[in-house]
């Protein structure tokens, strides 16, 4: 049975396919993916496609060193009016991100990549449609100060699995896709290659 690789430091997918039961191992790419994702925004790429080209890169720059495996990459970006938003980098910016995108609707593309031996076979970009309520300020500050730090590895400064679903009016989309990794369509090809149980 081939071997299964998540190439990412994200603890959301990594609790994501450990809690679907699928044995993994893990390795971080450390693609400077600002660099790319700036070069691919300069070229007028949008937001979809950055995603799926990072999900390529950090795919295959594992699997050039893993023979065999099959190398899971992926890659989430918010799309607010066709405009990319990355990861915010403070709890303040976290606060103003929840001001900016309440009452609005935004897009998550969640892009995951297979490759094998140096080359991606497999990919989905599938996107989810997320609308916020007019929450008030104070709501932000309760759940920020409720979910600490943590809350900036999402790239919405929210975690759909926890109180962070209340700051929603309507959800479009598959849940595995808003948390950054989409499954349906992976495990159908991972278990077409062997590597899960049919
Ligand atoms: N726990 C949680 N995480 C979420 C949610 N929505 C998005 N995320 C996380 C998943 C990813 O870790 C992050 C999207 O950022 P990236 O795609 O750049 O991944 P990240 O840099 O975290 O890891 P990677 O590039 O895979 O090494 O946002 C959610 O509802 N709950």
């Amino acid at each position: 049975m081939s071997r299964i690789v998540l190439a990412s430091k994200s603890p959301a997918r990594t609790a994501v396919l450990k809690a679907a039961g699928v044995p993994f191992e893990t390795a971080v790419a450390g693609v400077d993916e600002a660099a790319v994702k700036n070069g691919l925004l300069a070229e007028g790429q949008g937001p979809r496609n950055v995603a799926d080209a990072l999900a390529e890169l950090k795919a295959v720059k594992i699997s050039r060193n893993r023979p065999g495996d099959l190398v899971i990459g992926a890659d989430q970006t918010l799309d607010l009016d066709g405009a990319l938003f990355d990861k915010v980098e403070t709890m303040a910016q976290a606060r103003e991100r929840l001001q900016l995108l309440r009452g609005k609707t935004h897009k998550l593309h969640s892009a995951v990549v297979v490759a094998r031996d140096g080359q991606a076979i497999w990919r989905e970009v599938p996107g989810a449609k997320l609308t916020m309520r007019n929450y008030s300020d104070a709501f932000i500050d309760d759940y920020l100060a409720e979910r600490g730090e943590d809350i900036l590895s999402s790239v919405g400064c929210y975690q759909l699995e926890n109180q962070g679903v209340q700051l929603f009016s309507r959800i479009e989309g598959d849940y595995f896709t808003i948390l950054g990794l989409p499954l349906m369509g992976l495990f159908d090809f991972l278990r077409l290659h062997g590597a899960l149980k049919s």
